[in-house]
């Protein structure tokens, strides 16, 4: 089995290309577990599958590093597109993928070296009621810095869709916040029948934010995409940033542009960038 491993600001894969060859047989979430695994696998934060798709150019399907299938990933996406425009799949810069959230458009950005290239994803619309995260509560009501008893400790969340869960916490310096403790606590809480992802914000200023993540099946990871995004829909809805502006996010992994646009979509600019190519022994 060839693959090849990319990241996007340090939020690590292994791509499997299954758009010539199928691997038939192959069960996907404990592959991703072995794969995952830096002492008796490779050591990633999951695999990813591009696979031909009947609703867009492509289709992509995201395993964490755990083997539970995530619905979007926002730094996969944009590495999937330059996979597919570099090896000639696609004969445009701007295309769509089909992911389990639903089919986003992607667009290459041409002056990229054969190492990393700039993409450009509209990661779409959030959703921002409890029945859409999905939490427990009123399902048509939305949560803004809203106080939640977790664990015997309480936590002020802001949660958004971004076709997969995100609760946000704003906190004075994601520096200081043991998220190694606290993450697991909130993503295995019972307030979210389908686990989240939880990401802490500091806010620099009106354009600029801190964001840090602790990732539904992966853990601490180096930058989480979709959760860039929400953290930015967060702290526009909690007036902590400029409305329709891009707002730079500042990972541990790098750099990510995120603007939520008057069209109510939410944009995403940010590298993608080989690793390595190989072959499963
Ligand atoms: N790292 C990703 C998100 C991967 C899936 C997530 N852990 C989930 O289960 O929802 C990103 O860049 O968005």
């Amino acid at each position: 089995m060839q693959f090849t491993k990319m990241h996007g600001l340090g939020n690590n894969y292994v791509f499997f290309n299954l758009l010539e060859s199928q691997m038939d047989n192959v069960d996907f979430e404990e592959l991703s577990r072995q794969i995952s695994n830096v002492n008796h696998g490779i050591g990633s934060d999951g695999i990813i599958l591009i696979a031909p798709s009947d609703h867009a150019n492509f289709k992509m399907r995201i395993f964490n590093a755990d083997g539970s299938e995530g619905k979007t990933c926002g730094n996969g996406l944009r590495c999937v597109a330059k996979y597919v425009y570099d090896n000639m799949y696609a004969d445009t810069t701007t295309f769509e993928i089909e992911t389990l959230a639903g089919v986003v458009t992607v667009k290459v950005e041409e002056n990229g070296t054969y190492e990393k290239s700039f993409v450009n994803v509209d990661m779409g619309e959030p959703g921002l009621l409890k029945g859409m995260v999905p939490m427990k509560g009123e399902p048509d009501s939305t949560t803004r810095n809203e106080p939640f008893r977790i664990n015997g400790a309480e936590y002020d969340l802001t949660c958004v869709s971004m076709g997969n869960p995100h609760a946000i916490m704003f906190v004075d310096d994601v520096r200081e916040v043991p998220l190694e403790k606290i993450g697991p606590v909130i993503e295995h809480s019972d307030l979210f029948p389908e686990r989240v992802n939880f990401g802490i914000v500091d806010v620099i200023n009106r354009q600029e934010i801190n964001y840090r993540v602790w990732e539904r099946g992966s853990g601490i990871t180096m930058a989480c995409g979709s959760g860039a995004c929400a953290a930015v829909v967060a702290a526009t809805l909690n007036n902590k940033i400029d409305k329709y502006k891009p707002i730079t996010v500042h990972l541990p992994g790098g750099d990510l542009l995120v603007r939520w646009g008057e069209d109510n979509h939410v944009w995403k600019r940010g590298e993608a960038v080989y690793i390595c190519h190989g072959e499963l022994i």
